[in-house]
């Protein structure tokens, strides 16, 4: 199976990556597609938002699966990855990441080991996304170097150019040093105030600012307190408010998402002839 692994990555907290993780995750998987959620940040959000409200108490994260890799210790299939009842499966995270973090600092193939465990587990999907943590340290590193895709979420309520081009100069020295394949999928606005004029300049000026070089997604995930219950409620936005805007956000970015790795299929097919 080619397995798309694609890494949604800020290092700005708060920006909706794990809201767009365990949406687009369930979207796909509605398109009948095999997908694994991979909880990449010690704060476990996307584990609780998917109903495991005490990660801590779960018998195997991946911290553990990371350790795995880091002793040579052989993984069992499957080990440790929940089912959730809306079709995806979870590699949750708790706490112990942040230790798992501090010890790689140290450790051979340090950025890597995210890749080696995915690496035991892919053949089972057709997609993987890392929910990443709210910096650019080492687990970032650790997404960036397994994936072959990032989406960005960026927060409509202000520009942070700044911080965009920071994460932009790690993704480009991730794919120099150590993952050539990794491409960038596109900024994808959340939170939009469509009521605003400000949602709307801010999505102009991204577009003036990183169109030519990076797409910015048509789908926009609009404002919505609906999608701000869900986290508390353990399930998507299709299951929460089915016939709302932002499961209609979700359902657009889904097949953007899709079309993008059909058109790179199609451009691929062509080199090769
Ligand atoms: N479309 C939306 N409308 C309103 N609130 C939203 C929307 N998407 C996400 N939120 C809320 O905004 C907050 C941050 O979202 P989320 O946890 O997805 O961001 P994050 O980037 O993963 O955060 P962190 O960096 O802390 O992991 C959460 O309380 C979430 O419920």
């Amino acid at each position: 199976m080619n397995t798309q692994i694609i890494a949604i990555a800020n290092q700005k907290g708060g920006v909706g990556k794990t809201t767009t993780c365990a949406n687009l995750g369930i979207g796909l998987a509605q398109e009948g597609k095999k997908v694994l959620l991979i909880d990449g940040d010690p704060q476990g959000s996307l584990s609780i938002s998917l109903g495991y409200s005490r990660p801590d108490t779960l018998p195997v994260t991946l911290s553990d699966m990371m350790g795995k890799v880091l002793t040579d210790t052989p993984i069992q299939p499957g080990e440790g990855i929940l089912h959730h009842a809306e079709g995806v499966d979870l590699m949750p995270a708790d706490i112990q990441l942040s230790g798992m973090e501090v010890s790689l600092v140290n450790a051979m193939s340090r950025e890597t080991i995210l890749r080696q465990y995915l690496d035991t587990v892919k053949r089972d999907y057709n997609h993987i996304l890392i929910d990443c943590q709210p910096s650019l340290g080492m687990l970032t590193v650790n997404a960036l170097a397994a994936a072959n895709r990032v989406l960005i979420p960026v927060q409509a309520e202000y520009l942070p150019a700044k911080g965009l081009e920071q994460l932009l100069q790690t993704i480009n020295k991730v794919r120099r040093q150590i993952n050539p394949k990794l491409q960038i999928d596109g900024i994808m606005l959340t939170m939009v105030d469509s009521r605003t004029n400000f949602a709307k300049e801010i999505s102009a000026l991204l577009r003036e600012t990183y169109g030519s070089k990076i797409k910015v997604f048509g789908s926009e995930i609009p404002h919505s307190v609906r999608a701000k219950e869900i986290s508390a409620e353990g399930k998507s936005i299709y299951a929460h408010d089915p016939e709302g805007k932002v499961a209609a956000a979700y359902k657009n970015l889904t097949k953007e998402v899709l079309k993008i790795e059909k058109q790179r299929e199609k451009c691929k097919a062509g080199i090769g002839r």
